[in-house]
Parts: C-alpha cells; structure tokens; sequence
C-alpha cells in the first residue's frame, strides 16, 4: 500500500468541522492538531450553517445528545452536502436508546454521509443485524463484520469503517481489513471517536473517487501510529494516551509497509 494523503493532511491542514460529545472534544481536538488537521468544535445552531463554507470537512458524532445539538447537527450536515463538503457520522451508542436510534434514523434520511465509522454494535444496529451492545461499547456478537460493513455501505450509499481488533471497510462492494492496533485503544476514552474526526480530515483533502482508499488510509495510518506507541507500554493506559498524540505527529509513511496487516477481498455479492 503506497501512504499518499497523510502528507496532503500534513500540508493542506484540513479544517475540520466537529459536532462531538463533550467526553472527547478536548482529545479529539488535540488528535486532529498532532496530526495535523485544525479542529474547530461547535455546536451551535446560530452558526454550523455559515461553517460549511469555509470548512472542509464535517464531523456528526451523536455521543451525548440534546435537542438543540441536533438541531444543529440537522442544519450543520445540509448545509455540508450543499456545499458538496464530506460529512462522516459516528453513531455512537445508536441502538443503545430509543432517542438514540430515533436521531440516528433522521440524521441518517436527512443528511448524505460520506463515510460513516462505528463499533461493531453501532454499525450491527445499522445494517439490522442481531449483536450485543453495551452502551457506548462493543459488546458481544457472532455476526459477520465485513458483511455488516458491506450491508451499511449498501443500504447508506457510503463508506462503513467498523473499527475493533480488526477493522472493517467497506464501499458497499470491496471490504478491506486492517489487522493493526492495540488492545489499549479501547481503554482510552475516545479512541472511536478521534478515529472518526481523522477520517474527515483525509477526507477532506481529497477527491470523491479516493474517498475509499482515504478512509482506509486515515484507518491504517491511525492503528499502526496506535500500535507503534504501545511498544513496550504494557497496561499504561495514562501514558499510551499521550505516546499516541505523539505518534500522530510523529508517524511518517516511509517503513510502515512492514508493520502492515492489510486484507482486500474484492468480492461483488
Ligand atoms: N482489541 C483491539 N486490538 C487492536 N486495536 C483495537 C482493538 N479495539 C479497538 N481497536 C482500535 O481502536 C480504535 C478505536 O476503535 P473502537 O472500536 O475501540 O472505537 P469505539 O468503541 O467507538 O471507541 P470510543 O467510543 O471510546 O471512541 C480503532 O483504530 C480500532 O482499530
Ligand atoms: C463514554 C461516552 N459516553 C457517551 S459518549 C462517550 C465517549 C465514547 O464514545
Ligand atoms: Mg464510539
């Protein structure tokens, strides 16, 4: 896999628009700085609209919701599409309540995603397959991800990022894997959201034809920057925190091909 947008991200410096929870803004915007992206987080209605025109990229993330975020998240993503800028959906926790599937349902028939990237039981929950939520986390489930990843993609006319040991993307035709990461990833707090901030970002510097290879990109880049700060860190969550902000900074895309745990299958079912 030849790395060509984390340089474009490096060089362009993507504005990224971020509609988050409030549990990750502080992290999710010092991500996107190490990566170097410009986060700028809002959430109010008075001015999402008036952002899309000069932003160049859009994140939905439905963390910790209320009334007037998702009033503004409804304006934020039409005025996006109109704009023709990308907006990548983190449904965080959708199936978990009912406000949370009702929202996660208007979002998703009022706004086009470009890309929308989840756990597995938020994206199980999209594709209306049995699996085991627990709040915002995982949880438990038997079902085939690279199918849920491909089921999203179809029925949402987007890209599906289902993140975890392995991640799954999918355009609705191919599905990739990437094998790479750190079991630390879920115990920090965020780490699925960030993800999903990095993705606009490389999003955000490219053209609509390369939005896959993107995402897989921005997927890759983010696990193996993940994997490389967990050497020799053991169970230190508190420091893998940190070494990973570093990594992002840090990582480059020379000698990375090694570590690479990369999987296409290119099946049309
Ligand atoms: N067991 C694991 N081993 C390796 N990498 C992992 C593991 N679990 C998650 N990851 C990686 O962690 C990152 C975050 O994905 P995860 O699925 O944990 O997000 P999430 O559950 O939405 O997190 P949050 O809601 O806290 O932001 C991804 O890059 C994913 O590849
Ligand atoms: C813990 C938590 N609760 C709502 S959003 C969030 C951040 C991780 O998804
Ligand atoms: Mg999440």
């Amino acid at each position: 896999m030849q790395f060509k947008y984390l340089n474009l991200v490096r060089e362009r410096n993507p504005l990224v628009h971020c509609m988050t929870n409030i549990v990750v803004a502080n992290f999710s915007a010092n991500g996107l700085l190490a990566l170097g992206a410009s986060p700028f987080m809002s959430t109010s209605p008075q001015e999402v609209a008036e952002i899309q025109t000069f932003g160049q990229a859009l994140l939905i993330n439905i963390g910790t919701l209320n009334k007037s975020d998702v009033d503004a998240m409804l304006i934020a993503g039409k005025a996006a599409n109109q704009q023709g800028i990308p907006v990548v959906l983190d449904p965080v926790g959708a199936g978990a309540t009912a406000y949370r599937r009702q929202v996660t349902s208007q979002l998703l028939s009022e706004i086009q995603f470009t890309a929308i990237r989840g756990n597995a039981a938020e994206i199980a929950f999209l594709a209306n397959v049995d699996w085991q939520g627990k709040g915002v986390d995982a949880g438990q489930g038997e079902a085939n991800l690279g199918e849920i990843a491909r089921t999203a993609a179809q029925k949402y006319q987007c890209i599906v990022a289902v993140s975890g040991e392995i991640d799954y993307l999918s355009d609705g035709k191919n599905v990739i894997q990437i094998a790479n990461g750190t079991p630390l990833f879920p115990k920090i707090t965020g780490s699925g959201c960030l993800l999903g901030a990095v993705i606009a970002a490389f999003l955000g510097v490219v053209d609509k034809q390369d939005n896959l290879n993107a995402v897989v990109e921005a997927c890759t880049v983010y696990a193996l920057a993940g994997e490389i700060a967990a050497q020799n860190l053991s169970t230190q969550v508190g420091s893998f925190a940190t070494a990973f902000l570093n990594q992002l900074a840090e990582i480059s895309c020379e000698n990375l091909t090694a570590l690479l745990k990369l999987n296409k299958e290119n099946n049309n079912a």
